[in-house]
């Protein structure tokens, strides 16, 4: 039986969300990752800035009135400092080695949106990362896996070896907290678990 549900816009280009969405059982009807300025405000802190550049994503993307979008934002915060997507390799190895050896913040805020209603989460998770050794950081840094991660590395992938230790949420980390993401889904009307055969 096919239930009528209002269609689902991933508000995302990230491959890791589309991925953790997958795990709940939801295939959007539509990607459409964002396009907004993802510069920091002068002064902003990560929190409010991840917060603020979720729900601008949320309503960067176009959509019907019953459609529900679900974008989210991931910042890595090492104390009041944003640390971004990095643009190129130094960039990365400089993120890296300020994370060496330190404990950091990830926080990943999610916002949906239908018509002119928005909910809206934030996930805090402490991560620590082992002091890198320059053999660690090369190899890292030459697999390529830091390209498109906030921070510079990716807890998923080769960057799990840095990481003996979180207090949080796992798929906060990844890019979605699936927990929290579910339970806006519910709240925004998607009938989460009832097309499950
Ligand atoms: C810290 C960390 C981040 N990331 C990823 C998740 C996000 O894709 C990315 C942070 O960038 P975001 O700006 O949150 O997202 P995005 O640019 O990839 O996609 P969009 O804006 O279209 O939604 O970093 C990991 O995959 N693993 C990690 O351990």
């Amino acid at each position: 039986m096919t239930l009528a549900r209002p269609r689902l816009i991933l508000g995302s280009g990230s491959p890791r969300r589309r991925e953790l969405l997958a795990q709940l059982g939801v295939v959007a009807d539509a990607v459409r990752p964002p396009e907004i300025d993802e510069d920091p405000r002068p002064g902003e802190l990560p929190r409010p800035y991840c917060v603020r550049l979720a729900l601008e994503k949320a309503q960067a993307v176009q959509a019907e009135t019953d459609d529900i979008v679900l974008s989210a934002d991931t910042t890595v915060a090492l104390g009041r400092r944003i640390l971004g997507k990095p643009e190129n390799a130094g960039e990365a190895a400089q993120f890296l080695t300020m994370l060496s050896g330190r404990r950091h913040k990830v926080i990943t805020a999610i916002a949906l949106r239908r018509g002119d209603k928005t909910w809206q989460r934030d996930v805090v998770t402490q991560v620590a990362m082992k002091a890198l050794s320059n053999e660690e950081l090369n190899a890292y840094l030459a697999s390529g896996d830091w390209q498109g991660k906030a921070g510079g590395y990716g807890i998923q992938g080769l960057a799990g070896a840095f990481i003996p230790w979180i207090n949080g949420s796992f798929t906060a980390v990844v890019g979605l907290p699936l927990a929290e993401t579910a339970n806006l889904l519910l709240a925004a009307g998607y009938p989460l678990y009832k097309d499950i055969p």
